[in-house]
């Protein structure tokens, strides 16, 4: 089985699947240098919540910074991004899923931050069908907190997993199914996040 095979037997079983050995530490720290530099230039904005722009900052239910990666930027072709587009072109040949772009953005959860418990679809649209997290922090500690948690989509009172944001770790995860949130975190977490969206690029 190769790597696409593992995530997607996860992703038809349980809806989530998490791989530690997929991508490589030093696409990891190639990403992180990145995310860092452009937090430094000031290029980040806080993470929103739903589309509604007017009220969508609520730091208490969404606690990250985020920074959007331009599609034709030179970024969007780092090898990560490229392997993506190899995994989505093997959803849509044997499971026809229709994913056509994807979209990603850096993601920094300072001290104490977290996002609370949510879909990743927004509220009447159904574009985003897989998501994708990959952590960027060597040395993370157990007790730093900051883990992802998965809740049973029928019952989302019902924790089934809990994920710290380990180094090279990828979570990928089906948007409009599974109900998720990240613990605060007690020292500053980072990752790149995005989604496989069934729509063409903007
Ligand atoms: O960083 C994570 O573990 C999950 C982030 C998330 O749920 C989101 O950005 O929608
Ligand atoms: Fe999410």
């Amino acid at each position: 089985m190769d790597d696409y095979d593992e995530i997607i037997a996860g992703l038809n079983r349980q809806g989530w699947s998490i791989t530690d050995t997929t991508v490589a530490p030093q696409w990891c720290a190639e990403l992180r240098e990145h995310a860092e530099r452009l937090w430094e230039e000031g290029a980040f904005e806080a993470g929103e919540f739903g589309l509604d722009l007017a009220s969508g900052r609520q730091p208490e239910v969404r606690g990250d910074a985020v920074c959007w990666i331009e599609p034709a930027s030179d970024l969007a072709r780092l090898p990560f991004f490229e392997w993506m587009a190899g995994f989505r072109a093997v959803l849509n040949q044997r499971f026809n899923l229709g994913v056509r772009s994807q979209e990603f953005h850096f993601a920094r959860y300072p001290r104490g931050r977290g996002y609370r418990k949510h879909l990743d679809q927004h509220r009447g649209r159904n574009l985003r069908k897989i998501s994708i997290v990959l952590y960027l922090n060597p040395g993370w500690n157990p007790a730093d907190g900051g883990e992802l948690c998965f809740y049973q989509p029928a019952n989302p009172e019902l924790e089934l997993a809990r994920l710290a944001p380990l180094n090279a770790r990828l979570a990928v995860f089906v948007s409009g199914l599974m109900p998720h949130a990240v613990l605060p975190c007690k020292t500053t977490r980072w990752s790149v996040t995005g989604w496989l969206r069934t729509d063409e690029a903007a």
